[in-house]
Parts: structure tokens; sequence; C-alpha cells
């Protein structure tokens, strides 16, 4: 009997040593012959849908439709077809939105080093193991690259990380609401402002806050008792200006808004040193879809406050997300921030540029003015690249400027959703290169109307 009870002892020990190896081959890289076990089948799949050819007009996606076992092209605007090779000539050019696909080029240079590659059982829990909601080696990382850039001061501040900064907009608001106030507090911005600080404030009616609309009305109220909270935009959407607050006094909080405070987008004359800075993956690296922005707060009241309205949220960001921010931050450090940023700068001063010359000698329309500027990441004087023109239509008849760039086939925003006159448009910059020459080409064939003799470029 105990013979037997040995042997069913032995044969269950055997076969628990050989599940064990098994499973644990299963996670071994085969070191020496280069093979991959567990990754390989995922890294072909990701290879695979990046070799699908699109015509550079568009991309497969893994998690885009399969059609007879291929993955289906996604086309950019103004093209179609299986392979996106069909061009469409009298196509709308879309420049409506900030979606920053002028780095796609960038990170398709450097697939090899920001491809990534996450196992099932990949941080599953809701916190890492430090109970913290924040990766610590990310914190790291964005602490270094405002530090190479040289656009913020990190020391002696902490971090909240949101879905996106527009999480961490509102976060702010809250967090400098005061809670058992008469009044609400009078949420305000000097115009042109981003639309989203008036929707979202208004969308999260409190009791606690209020949007007030334009700052500049209110400069001589602001060392009243009224409590104030400004949003100030800097480099500004939509016209690229380095804005300032408008507001000072004892009762006034300011949220800085740094989404474009790169070197893309702007010259960097110093670092940003404010009480409450927040910046954003998705103009940075131009992953948006990410979602991920962070908050550099000085005071670590504020700091508890937004990281509890986070908390309240969404828990925390997800982690996937978080991995995925710092392995584009490694690449975006590498250099010094050289490469990226020399791409980024580039491209959108070429955008600028071309559009400036389009319009240089229209006197029916015109874009915003930037004065050059010594950029302390550049270490040189550089003109401007924006993200966005701020285009105007100069005669009384079309200050519906938005309806008359529609007609022409441009779709833009509307300049009363930022607070200013109808006879502004915002005019996107920074989509992909076929949303942008889909733009000037419209732009040319609209300008060349005005003498009826310039050719259409
Ligand atoms: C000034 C400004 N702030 C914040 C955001 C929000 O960015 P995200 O939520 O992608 O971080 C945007 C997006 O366009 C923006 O223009």
């Amino acid at each position: 009997m105990a013979k037997i009870q040995i042997s069913i002892y032995v044969g269950c020990l055997a076969c628990s040593v050989i599940l064990n190896v098994l499973l644990l081959s299963n996670y071994v890289y085969v070191g020496g012959k280069g093979e991959l076990s567990w990754s390989r089948r995922a890294a072909e799949e990701a290879e695979a849908v990046a070799a699908v050819s699109c015509s550079g007009h568009g991309r497969g996606y893994l998690d885009g439709l399969v059609v007879d076992g291929s993955p289906v092209c996604e086309c950019n605007s103004c093209f179609g077809g299986p392979d996106c090779s069909q061009f469409a000539p009298d196509c709308v050019a879309d420049a409506d939105s900030g979606d920053p696909l002028f780095l796609e080029p960038f990170w398709i240079q450097n697939a090899a080093s920001s491809a990534m590659l996450v196992a099932g059982w990949h941080r599953m829990s809701y916190t890492f193991t430090n109970q913290s909601l924040i990766s610590r080696l990310l914190e790291d990382h964005i602490r270094k690259l405002h530090t190479t850039v040289g656009n913020a001061v990190t020391q002696g501040r902490f971090i909240v990380f949101g879905a996106g900064s527009t999480q961490l907009l509102n976060a702010a608001v809250h967090a400098l609401s005061p809670d058992n106030s008469s009044a609400p507090a009078k949420v305000v911005a000097s115009f042109p402002f981003y639309t989203v600080y008036q929707l979202q404030t208004d969308f999260f009616r409190s009791v606690n806050f209020q949007f007030q609309g334009d700052a500049s009305l209110w400069k001589n109220k602001s060392d009243s008792t009224l409590n104030f909270i400004e949003f100030v935009t800097s480099p500004n959407n939509p016209d690229g200006q380095l804005k300032k607050a408008v507001l000072q006094g004892p009762h006034v909080k300011t949220i800085h808004d740094h989404a474009y405070y790169w070197p893309h987008f702007t010259a960097i004359p110093a670092p940003a040193d404010e009480d409450l800075m927040i910046f954003t993956l998705s103009k940075l690296t131009g992953h948006a879809g990410t979602r991920l922005g962070w908050a550099l707060i000085k005071d670590e009241a504020l700091y508890q406050r937004m990281s509890t309205y986070v908390k309240m949220n969404i828990l925390g960001v997800s982690k996937d997300t978080q991995l995925r921010a710092l392995k584009l931050l490694k690449v975006a450090l590498e250099g010094s921030g050289k490469e990226i940023f020399e791409f980024g700068y580039t491209a959108m001063k070429e955008r600028w540029e071309r559009l400036s010359n389009a319009l240089s000698e229209s006197k029916r329309f015109s874009i915003q003015e930037i004065a050059p500027q010594y950029c302390t990441f550049f270490k040189t004087v550089r003109g401007p690249s924006p993200a966005y023109a701020w285009f105007k239509c100069e005669r009384e008849e079309d200050k519906e400027c938005y309806t008359v760039l529609k007609e022409a086939g441009i779709i833009g925003r509307e300049g009363n959703l930022y607070g200013a006159e109808t006879s502004y448009v915002r005019l996107s910059l920074l989509k992909s290169q076929d949303d942008f020459d889909a733009l000037l080409h419209q732009i040319n064939k609209l300008v060349a109307q005005e003498d009826g003799t310039k050719s259409i470029i």
C-alpha cells in the first residue's frame, strides 16, 4: 500500500516538474540561437500588418478589419481604393481637428526603437507593486525630458497623470475651486481661447465653478474677494502666441496649459516655472490616442485634490498607456531630443512657410503673425511653426469666413467657438501630410480666384 502511495507521489512530482518546465519554456527566450518563443507570433503579426502596402496614403492596423485573411488599408482623407492609391481630386480638405499625425513618419522611421510587445500577464493589477497608480520610471523620464528640452521646471513639483490632459483640465478646475464658498469660482480665459475650457466647465456643471468668458473683462475686478480660475494657454490654441496670465490678485488661481510648449511648435525662451502646468503626450509625440497627460504641481494640497479627482474618475491611468508612453519617451530622449524635435520643427515650419507663401499676395485672406524668437533648445533664433493657422477673411462681405472656406472645399473650425469673430477660422496644420497637401491645394485655388491671374500650383 505504502509502495503504491510512494509511486503515485513520485508520479505527481514528475508530472509537476515536466509541466513547470513546459510552462517555463514558454516564457523563456531561447538564448544563443536568437530564437523567440512566445513573442514570435505577435512580432510576426505586427510585421505582417506593417508590411501591407497602402501606397503611402493609408495604413493597416493590428486591430483593423481583416478581409480574406489580409488586413484592410485605412486610407487618409482624399485617398481610396483597396490600396489607397486612388486620389479624389475634388475632395474637401479637412483642417478641423488637432490630430497630430504630422509625427507619424517619425515613428515609421523609428519603428524598431519604438515597437513594443506586451505579454498577456503584463501589469494586470490596478496598481504598481508599490501601490502607486503611476509608473516611477515614466515619471522619471517625463522629468528628464523637461530638463533636456528646458521647457519646464520639474524640481519641487508633484506629478499627476490623467487620461489625456483633457481630464486634468477639469481636475484642476475642481481642485482650485473653493468647496464651501457662497459663490462659484469664475472660470475665465482670454480670447481667443481653446473651446474645451468652456465646454467642459459648462458640461460638468458644479456649484463650485462656472465659466464666465473673457478674462480681460474681469481685469479690474480680480483684486476683489471674487474667486477666479484663469486658463492660460501658451502657446495658444488657436493663434500660437505665447500668452501670459491676464488676472492677478489674492483670489486668482491660474492653470497653465502647455500642450504646445514643445520645440515642434514654438521657440522655448525659458523653462515654464508656474505653480500648475499641464502637458500632454498628444502634442509631444503625436500619440493622441494613447491618452496621457500630466500636471506638474507645486502645492501638495492641490496635488492631493487633483489625484483624488483622477482616482474617483478612472482609478488611475491605464498601465498599458504608461508602458507605451515610457517607450516613446525613451525614443524622444535619444540624442537629447534633437531627432524628434528637429523632425517636428522642420515639418511644421515647412507647412507654415508654404501656407504663408500661398497667402502672401492675397488681400482677401490673412494669417496671424508670429515673431521669430530665440530658442534655448535649438540655441538659435527660429521662425514660426505653429500647430494652427488663425485664418482671417478680411473683407466685410466674407465675414462668415467658415462658410467662405467651406464653399471653397475647406473645413476649418469657426472662430466664434474660440470666442472670436466669425471672420476668423482655425485651420489645423498638424494633421497628416495628405491633409496638409489637400488644404494647400484648396487655398491655392481660392487665392488664384482672387485676381483671376495666378496659376494654381
Ligand atoms: C490647448 C489644448 N489643451 C489640451 C488639449 C487636450 O489634449 P489631450 O486631451 O489629447 O491631452 C488640447 C487638444 O487639442 C489643446 O489644444
